[in-house]
């Protein structure tokens, strides 16, 4: 009696979570677990399926679903937005409805209702505008960015040298390049490669962005406090304290910088600049962002493109061979890149494959809103299927193959496709892109013009883990040797 009454009641529940989305009117997808959404699946798949990654789970949700479709993780409701249209039509022609950022209780404790990346509406605008023009005045995405990015490669090149023959792990010399050009725009110095506190803050950036997204289990369940999600959870813990770590580290280098300014002074650096209405907090907020923004994605945006030219030595011989041709071996620059058609294609075929963000960072509407018929609400997370579109038949056929001729027309000119869009889309797409795009470009021309990179020791499980990369916001790439040889031999 007590199991058909424990059946009669599991049934009820599933029954009244049916109909409950039924009347919701929101966008169709699986139902999952009462309570618990698709969680007990994620977290059984992840135990299990060493190839399981959550954006895979997107994909088989979008095909079976279509391009609008939702689900709960916890209570969570997530919103999945995928395809071209779709997500034009809710980030650019709706714009200002969909560029909220999440409100959960995580959210709010990460983010502070400080910064640019978690922050919505008149202060979002504010802080968005100012970081970009005071930047700008920096040379952020200008000359000035390309003296600093030239210096950091020549910087790497002269370490590599030194490796010849050797296995190197490229995220050991990339992200701390990477991290030295952000840095010279905010504090205007930069940190020695073998500096201990240097490493450790790029340790602690890296566990951040690279967090298993199931770990975090106040994201799903909004009611939970913060305090109890940490004493339940290592990988939230692990993570605020990484935050807090990050901030004090900021806090200290700010007030270095202002004890040595000069009102008088005309500032050179970010930390120098600030109108009267950006409070300290904000200022220290918006700096660990732009470097959690800014160092993992272009750092690992660069490693992804050494596995796949080690993987394709044809193809890196393809991108060695144009640079020989067009520009030799002075140093490369930005007015290369019109002559360099393969290695702009080879760079995009590498952004789409990997995906860095494959959900973007997800949105919010700011009030309840419908769109194509479904109800959306404020409180639920969005989902940008970045991955989604560019493994996407409609726009990439045969996505899974890589192929850098997508981005080439039949005469070998460079074509850029719409559909690729690895910085996001809309207003609120990525303030660093113009940065980011430089350092990609420069530091994979001089990386190719200078060395070979191989992957002849990996085992086919090895390279198929590697190719699957780590979930979480960032798609990064985990721990790798490439044997490195120097072209100049
Ligand atoms: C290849 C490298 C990079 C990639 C693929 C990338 C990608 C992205 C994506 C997908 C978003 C979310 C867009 C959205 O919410 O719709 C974003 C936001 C952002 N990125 Fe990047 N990014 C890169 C490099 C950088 C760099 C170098 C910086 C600055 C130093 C930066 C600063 C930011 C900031 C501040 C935001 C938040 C924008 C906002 O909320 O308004 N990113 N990025």
């Amino acid at each position: 009696t007590f199991s058909f009454g424990l059946a009669v009641a599991v049934l009820a529940v599933c029954a009244y979570a049916y109909i409950k989305r039924a009347l919701s009117k929101s966008p169709p997808g699986p139902v999952g677990v009462p309570g618990f959404g698709l969680l007990p699946l994620v977290m059984w798949r992840t135990a299990n399926d060493k190839r399981y990654r959550l954006f895979l789970l997107m994909q088989e949700i979008q095909k079976k679903f279509g391009d609008l479709a939702s689900f709960r993780l916890g209570t969570q409701e997530f919103i999945l937005v995928s395809g071209y249209p779709a997500l034009r039509e809710m980030f650019v022609t709706h714009a200002d409805k969909f560029n909220g950022r999440s409100n959960t209780n995580f959210h709010r404790f990460l983010f502070k209702e400080a910064g640019i990346v978690g922050s919505e509406g008149a202060l979002w605008q504010e802080h968005r505008r100012f970081a970009l023009r005071v930047l700008k005045d920096f040379g952020f995405g200008r000359n000035a960015s390309e003296e600093h990015i030239q210096d950091e490669a020549g910087q790497v090149v002269n370490f590599l040298r030194s490796k010849e023959g050797q296995l190197v792990d490229p995220r050991d010399f990339i992200s701390k390049a990477v991290a030295n050009v952000v840095t010279r725009f905010i504090f205007s110095n930069f940190s020695s490669y073998e500096d201990p506190e240097f490493n450790e803050f790029l340790g602690k950036l890296g566990s951040l962005t690279n967090q298993n997204l199931v770990g975090l289990i106040t994201a799903f369940y909004r009611f939970m406090p913060v305090e109890t999600a940490l004493a339940l959870s290592p990988a939230n813990k692990k993570q605020f304290d990484a935050i807090t770590w990050v901030e004090d580290l900021s806090k200290r280098k700010v007030e270095e910088i202002r004890s040595k300014y000069n009102v008088d002074d005309e500032p050179s650096n970010y930390t120098g600049r600030r109108p009267g209405n950006i409070h300290d907090f904000q200022l220290v907020k918006t700096i660990w962002e732009l470097y959690i923004a800014g160092v993992d994605t272009s750092s690992n945006t660069l490693g992804w493109s050494l596995i796949y030219a080690a993987l394709n030595p044809e193809l890196q011989d393809r991108c060695h061979a144009e640079i020989m041709a067009k520009i030799g071996k002075r140093q490369a620059s930005l007015k290369d890149k019109k002559e360099l058609h393969y290695c702009q294609a080879f760079l995009d075929e590498c952004q789409r494959i990997s995906t860095l963000a494959p959900m973007s960072v997800d949105h919010r509407a700011i009030e309840d809103t419908e769109f194509s018929g479904y109800n959306i609400s404020s409180d639920a997370m969005i989902f940008v299927n970045l991955y989604g579109l560019h493994h996407d038949e409609r726009y990439f056929p045969n996505p899974d193959k890589f192929d850098p001729d997508r981005f080439l027309t039949p005469e070998g000119q460079y074509k850029a496709s719409e559909y690729l869009n690895p910085f996001g889309i809309g207003k609120r797409s990525c303030l660093g892109e113009v940065l980011a795009r430089m350092e990609v470009f420069l530091f994979f021309v001089t990386f190719m013009q200078h060395f070979r990179f191989e992957a002849d020791s990996w085992t086919a499980e090895q390279r198929e883990q590697i190719l699957l990369g780590t979930e979480g916001v960032v798609h990064a790439t985990i721990e790798h040797r490439l044997k490195v040889a120097n072209r100049e031999n």
